[in-house]
């Protein structure tokens, strides 16, 4: 087990140096999708490349009015604290909202008393790493513009700390295949769970929105163990 690893209780004690600079959940299984008609808007149908269905899922997303998010938001945390495999301790990733992302600000406040919410960091090798975030503690801006905790990357957690990965997603499908911004960030920092089994459970977060029928799929990419929306939790059949 790495130093920066183990059981938290409360805060973690591992050492992260500061930067020098600046319940009532219905569950689908792939094999019983779909699921009875659901509320909200229809699904799209995918562009064939990955590139024009990543801009209008994108342009999709990002024209959600402020109810809906906020209403998705705080039905979100309900369906994924309700998960069968969510683990009673340990390091949940989460992240910071960003181009119309679903927010996980309900679930952090609602964690339970043994998981310690992280952000993660871009680490200069191209892959993500990990640290613990509460309202209040130091912010910087990543070269995305994204808000990452001050601290150097490479002290971090690594992916195989976590516990659980909450992932945020341009487009899923019901199998559970995630379709990201391009980067290949997640799916670098999780390339061992290709052949690994779970910790870290991998759960898509996404608006009902972002569903299409069926993602093209790349030999790299991970594919989740659930996607949770405001609508559905889909759970990744474990024969597929
Ligand atoms: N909230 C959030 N955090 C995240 C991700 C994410 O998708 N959402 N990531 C998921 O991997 C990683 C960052 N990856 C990203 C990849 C591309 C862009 C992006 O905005 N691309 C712009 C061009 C930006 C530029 O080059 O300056 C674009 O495609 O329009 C952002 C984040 C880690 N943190
Ligand atoms: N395991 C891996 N090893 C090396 N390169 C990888 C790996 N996974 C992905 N990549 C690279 O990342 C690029 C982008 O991958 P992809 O389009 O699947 O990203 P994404 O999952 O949508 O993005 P993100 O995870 O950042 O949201 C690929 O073209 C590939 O070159």
């Amino acid at each position: 087990m790495s130093a920066a690893s183990g059981k938290p209780d409360g805060r973690p004690a591992f050492p992260l140096e500061p930067r020098v600079q600046g319940r009532s959940a219905r569950i689908a299984t792939a094999e019983t999708f779909p699921p009875s008609p659901q509320p909200g808007p229809p699904r799209v149908s995918p562009p064939p490349d990955r590139t024009a269905l990543r801009q209008s899922l994108r342009e999709r997303r990002r024209a959600l009015p402020a109810a809906t998010r906020i209403a998705a938001a705080e039905a979100l945390a309900e369906r994924l604290l309700a998960l069968p495999f969510l683990p009673a301790s340990g390091y949940v990733g989460g992240y910071w909202a960003m181009d119309g992302e679903i927010g996980l600000h309900a679930f952090q406040l609602r964690l339970p008393p043994g998981l310690v919410y992280c952000l993660p960091l871009l680490h200069a090798d191209g892959s993500l790493r990990f640290a613990p975030w509460r309202a209040g503690d130091p912010l910087v801006t990543n070269r995305f513009g994204i808000p990452e905790p001050d601290l150097h990357a490479e002290g971090a957690l690594r992916a195989e700390d976590m516990a659980m990965v909450v992932l945020p997603l341009v487009g899923f499908d019901p199998a559970c295949h995630r379709l990201g911004m391009g980067g290949g960030w997640y799916d670098r920092s999780l390339a061992f769970r290709q052949h690994a089994a779970p910790p870290p459970w991998l759960v898509g977060a996404a608006f009902s929105a972002q569903q299409v029928d069926a993602l093209p799929q790349a030999a790299w990419d991970v594919r989740l163990d659930a996607v949770c929306c405001e609508h559905a939790t889909f759970l990744a059949s474990t024969t597929g």
